[in-house]
C-alpha cells in the first residue's frame, strides 16, 4: 500500500465532480446508469488509484477504494455516500461525502499507516431514485434489501429499461464482484443536512441520531384521450380532472397530519401531453416520510381511501408502491465517539433526526452506523443554490477522520 501521491484538496475535487453532469444554471445531473454517472464513477476511481487505494467496482456499479487493514480477518469498516443526484441537483449532495471520505482515509494512512482494519471507501451507484422507480440501489444491493425482487420490467419515464442501461454501461452479474457483502463491521457517512437547523441555531456538527422511514408510490390515472374542443364537459374520461383531485387530497391531508408528515408529488407524466386533447392517462410520484411506521401507516390508509373515492367506471386509478423504508436509529457507540470529538474540538454540535434518506438507514438496519452532517447555507438542497462553507465541509472531514481512526486503528 503506498501513501497517496498528491495532497488533496476536497474543494477542488469538489468542483471538478461538479463539472461531470454540470447543467446550464450551475446545477448537477447525473442519473444511475448515464453517461454522466459512469464518468463520474470512472473519475472516482481513478481518485482512489491515485491516493494508493485500491480500487474495484462490484456488479452493479458501486465503486470501492480499499486500505487492507493488518488483521485481514476482521471485517472492514466501510465509509462513503453516493455519487448520483436528482435531476439538477447540488454539488455537495453525497458527492462530499464520498470525497471526504477519500480525503480523510488518505490523510489516516499518511499519519499512521496501515489500519488495523480494512478500511472501505465507497461511491454507492445510486441512493437518491432520481431516474428509475426504485432507490437505495447501491447500498440495497450490499446489504440484500432488494434480494428476490425482479426489476426486469422497471424502465424510467422514457421506457428505457432499467437492466438493459446496467447492461450498456458494462455492469451486470459476474461483471466484477457480487454487491451483497457480509463483511462490514460498521459503516461511517458525512453527509451535508439538507435542511437548515444547524445554520439557524449557528452549530458546526449534526450527530444524527435516526432517519425518517419513506415510502414510494407510482399513481396511474387512465381516462381516454379525445378532442378537446368538441367534447362536451360531461362526456369526458379526464385523467386529468380525477388526478388533480387525489393529488389536492394527498397533499391536503399532508397538510392535516403532524408537523414531522411529508408528502411530496414530484413527477409527472401526462399522456399524450398535448395542449388539445383530454389527457387519457396521468401517472404521477408520491414521496412520504415521517419517523414513525404507525404515521405512515394512517397516512397510506388515507391512500386507499382516496382512490376508492375518486376512481370510476370512466376513469381508473392504479396504485404501486416501489419503495418501503422504515426509520432507523443509528448506532449509539459510535454518536458517543463523534460527540466525544466535538467536545474536545470544542465544536457547536447538535444530535438531530435526518427527514432525508441515507445510504447510511440501509446499512444501518444492518450493521453498527454512524451518519454525521453539516451545515447547509439556507438549508437549500436539490437545487443549484445547494451549498457549505468550506470551513464547515473541513470540520466535517476532520469529525469523520476521527472516527474512523476510533474504528479502524484502534
Ligand atoms: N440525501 C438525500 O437527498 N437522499 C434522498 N434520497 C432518498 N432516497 O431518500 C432524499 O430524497 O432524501
Ligand atoms: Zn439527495
Ligand atoms: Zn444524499
Amino acid at each position: 500500500m503506498n501513501t497517496g501521491q498528491t495532497t488533496l484538496s476536497l474543494k477542488t475535487m469538489i468542483e471538478d465532480l461538479a463539472k461531470i453532469g454540470q447543467t446550464d444554471d450551475g446545477g448537477v445531473t447525473r442519473l444511475l446508469y448515464t453517461s454522466e454517472w459512469f464518468q463520474a464513477q470512472q473519475t472516482i476511481k481513478d481518485w482512489f488509484d491515485e491516493q494508493g487505494l485500491t480500487p474495484f467496482f462490484d456488479d452493479i456499479g458501486n465503486v470501492y477504494g480499499r486500505v487492507e487493514g493488518t488483521n485481514k480477518e476482521e471485517p472492514a469498516v466501510l465509509t462513503g455516500s453516493h455519487i448520483d443526484t436528482v435531476v439538477n441537483g447540488g454539488k455537495y449532495d453525497g458527492a462530499y461525502g464520498v470525497l471526504a471520505s477519500l480525503v480523510a482515509v488518505s490523510e489516516l494512512v499518511k499519519e499512521h499507516g496501515q489500519p488495523k482494519r480494512t478500511i472501505d471507501v465507497i461511491a454507492f451507484c445510486e441512493e437518491e431514485g432520481s431516474r428509475f422507480p426504485l432507490n437505495f440501489w447501491g447500498s440495497g444491493k450490499l446489504t440484500g434489501i432488494h434480494e428476490g425482487k425482479d426489476y426486469h420490467s422497471v424502465r424510467d419515464i422514457h421506457g428505457k429499461s432499467f437492466i438493459d442501461a446496467m447492461h450498456e454501461k458494462g455492469f451486470g452479474l459476474g461483471h466484477f464482484q457480487d454487491p451483497l457483502r457480509n463483511d462490514v463491521a460498521c459503516f461511517v457517512e458525512l453527509h451535508i443536512e439538507q435542511g437548515a437547523i444547524l445554520e439557524d441555531a449557528g452549530e458546526t456538527l449534526g450527530i444524527v441520531k435516526s432517519i425518517v422511514g419513506q415510502r414510494r408510490f407510482i399513481f396511474t390515472v387512465t381516462g381516454e384521450s379525445n378532442h378537446a374542443g368538441t367534447t362536451p364537459m360531461n362526456k369526458r374520461k379526464d385523467a386529468m380532472s380525477v388526478a388533480s383531485q387525489l393529488v389536492h387530497k394527498l397533499i391536503q391531508t399532508g397538510h392535516e397530519m403532524d408537523d414531522h408528515f411529508v408528502a411530496t408529488v414530484g413527477q409527472m407524466t401526462v399522456t399524450p401531453n398535448t395542449p388539445n386533447v383530454i389527457p387519457g392517462k396521468v401517472d404521477f410520484t408520491l414521496d412520504i416520510r415521517h419517523h414513525r411506521s404507525t404515521t405512515l401507516d394512517t397516512y397510506h390508509e388515507h391512500i386507499n381511501t382516496f382512490v376508492k373515492e375518486l376512481a370510476g367506471s370512466d376513469v381508473g386509478i392504479s396504485v404501486q408502491q416501489y419503495s418501503d423504508v422504515v426509520p432507523v436509529d443509528m448506532e449509539e457507540s459510535l454518536q458517543a465517539i463523534a460527540h466525544d470529538y466535538a467536545k474536545q474540538q470544542q465544536l457547536s454540535y447538535r444530535y438531530m433526526y435526518s427527514g432525508a434518506g441515507h445510504d447510511a438507514q440501509i446499512l444501518g438496519a444492518a450493521v453498527p452506523t454512524c451518519l454525521l452532517f453539516v451545515p447547509s447555507v439556507k438549508g437549500i438542497s436539490h437545487s443549484p443554490y445547494e451549498f457549505t462553507n468550506h470551513s464547515d465541509l473541513q470540520v466535517g472531514v476532520s469529525a469523520l477522520k476521527h472516527v474512523i481512526y476510533q474504528l479502524a486503528y484502534k
